[in-house]
């Protein structure tokens, strides 16, 4: 009976004329009672599966479930490099043109590292014209992200800091791997550079002013249950249940009418997002400006150094 209200509610407000939503909702509305009916601790069943890839980005649509898992395969440690990011943003694509795909879980195909953030090479010893590519592919990855009409769960399933902890905050949920040797958060200034402010905003947005002062100023990163403590990551499990849960909050997630929680979403981030948009270029030129002194030049330099020597 639950069930069918749901659907009815769906199939009412959903169709053609919704506006800038997604299309496709009459299709959804059949996945929907599948999800329903989905023991939620499964995998997915090999039939309906369609993977896809490209160098470091593997995508596994299950379409009679609508979701897809996407998971960052650059080794070592998952950097976000300009090719990663520019293959992140056509898998992305693929993936929002595909209307039976309602929800994504991103993840790591790396043991240990979720992500080691933006790659530091991208952003040492290149030419302006390189950083400027590198910062708009770093914004894009994070429109989408932000802004995606698809249900986008983080599955946080090794270490996490920096531009790898901004593609977490701009999922909608995040569960996290109970392993205190795992740390995530916005550890920018370690490296004697500075989240710009749209990291800032999105980090406010989710754990509030005094926290993000206090964990920006001083770049923290935070093991599971810290995180967890002020709300940067909204549950911590133990590690080899990090997919199945993923999938378990993402079929509840899935219950909600897509066009209902797609407008709740836009109502709740477009003014972050705009705030980028409205002045991407000049971003890109700050950015630049920044990341070509000197000084920070040589900051990275020294922490490239650091990371290369410090004992593990
Ligand atoms: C008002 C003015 C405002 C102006 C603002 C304007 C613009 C904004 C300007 C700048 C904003 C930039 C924002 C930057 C965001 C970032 O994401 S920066 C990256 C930060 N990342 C990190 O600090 C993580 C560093 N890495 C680690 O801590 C560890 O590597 C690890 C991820 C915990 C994994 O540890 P482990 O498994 O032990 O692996 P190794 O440390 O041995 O690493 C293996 C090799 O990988 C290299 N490496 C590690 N991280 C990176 C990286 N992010 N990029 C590139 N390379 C990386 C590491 O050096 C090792 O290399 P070798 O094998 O030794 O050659």
């Amino acid at each position: 009976m639950a069930l069918r209200a749901v659907s009815a509610l769906t199939w009412g407000l959903g169709g053609p004329g919704v506006g800038p939503l997604r299309s496709g909702t009459f299709l959804r509305c059949a996945t929907q009672h599948r999800l329903e009916k989905m023991p939620s601790s499964i995998g997915f069943p090999e039939a309906s599966r369609r993977p896809f890839s490209s160098h470091r980005i593997l995508v596994d649509v299950d379409q009679s479930h609508g979701v897809a898992t996407m998971k960052l395969k650059n080794p070592p440690v998952n950097s976000l490099s300009l090719e990663l990011l520019t293959e992140f943003v056509i898998s992305w694509e693929k993936l929002e043109n595909d209307k039976s795909c309602r929800g994504v879980i991103l993840t790591s195909n790396s043991p240990k590292i979720f992500s080691a953030g933006l790659d530091i090479t991208d952003m040492y010893g290149k030419n302006a014209a390189h950083y400027a590519e590198f910062w708009k592919a770093v914004q894009e990855v994070w429109l989408k992200l932000y802004t995606s009409n698809m249900v986008v769960i983080a599955a946080i399933n090794g270490s996490s800091p920096a531009g790898g902890c901004l593609m977490s905050l701009a999922s909608d949920y995040r569960i996290m791997a109970d392993n205190p040797k795992y740390t995530i958060g916005l550890n920018e200034t370690l490296l004697g550079i500075v989240a710009p402010f749209w990291f800032k905003d999105n980090l406010v947005n989710t754990i509030g002013n005094r926290a993000s002062e206090h964990a920006l100023q001083r770049g923290l990163l935070f093991p599971p249950a810290d995180a967890l403590k002020i709300g940067l990551v909204d549950q911590i499990v133990p590690e080899d249940k990090v997919q199945s849960t993923a999938l378990s909050v993402m079929s509840e997630w899935l219950k909600i009418p897509d066009h209902a929680r797609q407008l709740t979403k836009t109502m709740m981030r477009k003014p972050t997002a705009d705030r980028l948009l409205k002045q991407r270029e000049a971003d890109i030129q700050n950015f630049v400006s920044f990341i070509s002194k000197d000084s920070i030049q040589k900051s990275l330099h020294m922490y490239l150094k650091f990371l290369k020597e410090r004992e593990k």
